[in-house]
């Protein structure tokens, strides 16, 4: 009998009244009673002053709060809807109610057995419900949401004895990302067979966890074994993977064994194995091939696609190599404005007629997500395209990274020399942001290349062709600059073209449906109350859609994840002011923008030990931008 606690051999149902009665008697409870997930939650209970005798209410939350609920946890219904139903077709005849709860204990769906007697069963298994620890003590899903496991709680292991003709079995529902969503819970008012129950609920949530990998609409579902393929890959050890091998989710039994935390953020399949994500797609084609992978923690594991008709896998290009800086996945874009729509219609043309484009705006109004998107939908889609920030580059280096340089042309030129950005751009996109801080030194050498798309290398004679279209952007006043002598006149008629000029975001006529879809994107679905949306158009957005994005995702951060962003989960600067009087808006509001800016740079710079590509990434700019912000918040 050694190695088998004494307590193990007494029948259940008297291991837990004594469990109970030592615990109200002492507060202790000798050890293998019950299951530790319990005994925390009875502690927490007395913590906070519950009382065995307190009643107990089950009321609903109200209409409009029940509405809010179920929109912030749609994408958990849509997941849950066919599970759940499968699942209260199993156990409905044995008399269980089936219910799944939001993270909070809230009641979102419930399915009742409809041959139970006791009123309690029917009150607490209604929609509406908050069936939280504070609320009702102990059960079984509030067990399995606190530990993470499922938890099967029966009778009088119940905090509250109203609760104990409830037996109950819970498991937790985990997000792609290792967040827990909910729970699912089977309850009825007869013993249960405790494995069974806690099978019939883990499978559920399982299956839940699938469905929400598959709403991320990845390139491909990995399964991942512990031995050779095809005998070994775990249903449970899931991957989903986007098209330039981005972990976009795992299934909870993945994360745990490789390792990787809750909420890690850009994670890449290379970061976690050690082979490269073309490699791992080609060998996913070749199934007679097993593939067996070692990952970054010492462990090995066998891969094989989670679905062998996944068109992607056969069809699509093998992606191209994960650059070496990742910026954020790119938004889905709106121009909003009808006119600005129409205006980029024309720039298409433009372009496809070898004229450039030029793109005014402000700060943060989105001129180079325009220039992509003209890029991504011209005939040039397919080449690359290549982004130079004129501002943020000095004056000495900029001539070489746009027309490239011959092996020891000056002090510090590459070793074989560069090509040069221009070469690069060869059938694509040539972007030029900031062209008004072009030192006028280079204008005229630009405007030779505009016009003759020949480029010769620093240090070279002989010249070479390249075919480009060229964007550029700017948030000066070129015609001004022209007069103030700053820009040559000819270039600024050369690179004019066709110009595109984004509105303040202020003054677009879609503010609310843009900020609200905004917040979907930054927030992965998320809603704004009222009140909030209300306080959001009144600002003047000094910074325009980058610092709408920067509101939206601090809002994500400080509210509670189940909760609708509210004003106080906003910025304070957006909570302290409504829109000021026009005459107000200028130098207070910069003012206040640029603290806020400068916050967010030197903690992002914190964040990522001074890596400014990294800290850009996290701030969701370019390094170039970055670089010309800190630039311009050291000269005020
Ligand atoms: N129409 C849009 N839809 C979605 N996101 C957008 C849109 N416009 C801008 N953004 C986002 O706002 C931020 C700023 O955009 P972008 O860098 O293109 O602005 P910009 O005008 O070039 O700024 P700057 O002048 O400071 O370089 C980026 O995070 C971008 O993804």
């Amino acid at each position: 009998m050694r190695g088998i606690p004494m307590n193990a051999l007494i029948p259940a149902n008297q291991r837990r009244v004594q469990a109970r009665e030592a615990f109200f008697q002492s507060g202790q409870v000798p050890p293998g009673l019950i299951d530790e997930a319990i005994l925390n939650s009875w502690h927490r209970c007395a913590t906070n002053s519950k009382s065995a005798s307190d009643q107990v209410a089950f009321d609903t939350v109200t209409s409009t709060r029940l509405s809010e609920l179920l929109q912030c946890n749609r994408v958990l219904l849509e997941a849950a809807a066919s599970p759940m139903e499968r699942l209260s077709r199993t156990v409905t005849g044995a008399g269980y109610a089936v219910l799944l709860t939001d993270r909070l204990g809230h009641a979102l769906t419930a399915y009742s057995s409809g041959g139970t007697s006791a009123d309690l069963m029917h009150k607490a298994f209604r929609q509406g419900v908050l069936l939280s620890e504070d609320s009702v003590g102990t059960t079984a899903m509030s067990c399995a949401v606190s530990e993470g496991r499922p938890v099967a709680v029966s009778g009088v292991e119940h905090f509250l004895n109203a609760n104990r003709i409830f037996n109950c079995a819970a498991a937790p529902v985990f997000d792609p990302a290792g967040r827990i969503m909910g729970a699912i819970d089977i309850t009825r008012e007869h013993p249960m067979v405790q494995g069974s129950a806690l099978s019939l609920v883990q499978q559920c949530a399982k299956t839940i966890e699938r469905q929400l990998m598959g709403m991320l609409a990845p390139y491909i579902l990995v399964n991942l074994g512990w031995g050779l393929p095809e005998r070994d890959a775990s249903e449970d050890m899931l991957l989903a993977l986007g098209e330039d091998g981005q972990i976009l989710g795992m299934s909870p039994r993945a994360r745990e064994v490789i390792g990787l935390e809750a909420d890690k953020g850009l994670v890449y399949f290379s970061d976690l194995f050690d082979l490269r994500f073309e490699a791992l797609v080609d060998s996913l084609r070749k199934p007679e091939n097993p593939l067996s992978v070692e990952a970054f923690s010492g462990l090995s594991f066998s891969l094989k696609a989670a679905d062998r008709n996944n068109e992607n896998l056969y069809r699509s290009p093998i992606p191209q190599p994960v650059p070496l800086s990742r910026p954020e996945p790119e938004p889905e874009v709106d121009f909003g404005d009808a006119s600005v729509n129409a205006r980029a219609a024309t720039a298409l043309k433009a372009l496809a007629r070898q004229m450039p484009v030029l793109v005014l705006g402000d700060t943060g109004t989105g001129k180079e997500v325009m220039a992509r998107t003209l890029h991504e939908r011209s005939g040039y889609a397919a080449g690359e395209f290549v982004a130079i920030n004129c501002a943020a580059i000095p004056e000495s280096l900029i001539e070489g990274e746009l027309f490239g340089h011959a092996e020891g042309a000056f002090t510090g030129a590459r070793r074989g020399g560069s090509n040069g950005k221009i070469a690069q751009a060869h059938k694509g996109t040539l972007f030029l942001d900031e062209i008004g801080d072009m030192p006028l030194a280079l204008q005229s050498r630009l405007l030779r290349v505009i016009e003759s798309r020949e480029v010769t290398r620093l240090g070279e004679q002989s010249t070479k062709r390249f075919d480009f279209q060229l964007v550029c952007a700017t948030h000066r006043n070129l015609s001004e600059a022209v007069q103030n002598g700053e820009f040559r006149e000819d270039l600024y008629y050369r690179v004019k073209g066709i110009t595109v000029e984004l509105p303040r975001l202020s003054e677009r006529p879609d503010l609310k449906a843009f900020i609200q879809e905004q917040c979907r994107q930054v927030t992965h679905g998320r809603a704004l109350s009222d009140n909030a949306l209300h306080l959001m158009m009144d600002y003047p957005w000094p910074g325009n859609v980058r610092e709408l994005r920067h509101a939206l995702a601090h809002a994500d951060v400080m509210a509670d994840p189940d909760s609708l962003l509210l004003p106080e989960h906003l910025p304070s600067e957006i909570l302290a002011q409504g829109r000021p009087d026009e005459q107000d808006r200028g130098p207070s509001m910069v003012g206040s923008w640029r603290t806020v800016e400068r916050e967010a740079i030197e903690q992002a710079l914190a964040c990522e030990n001074g890596n400014v590509q990294a800290a850009a990434n996290r701030l969701g700019m370019s390094r170039a931008t970055l670089y010309r912000r800190l630039k311009a918040q050291r000269s005020v």
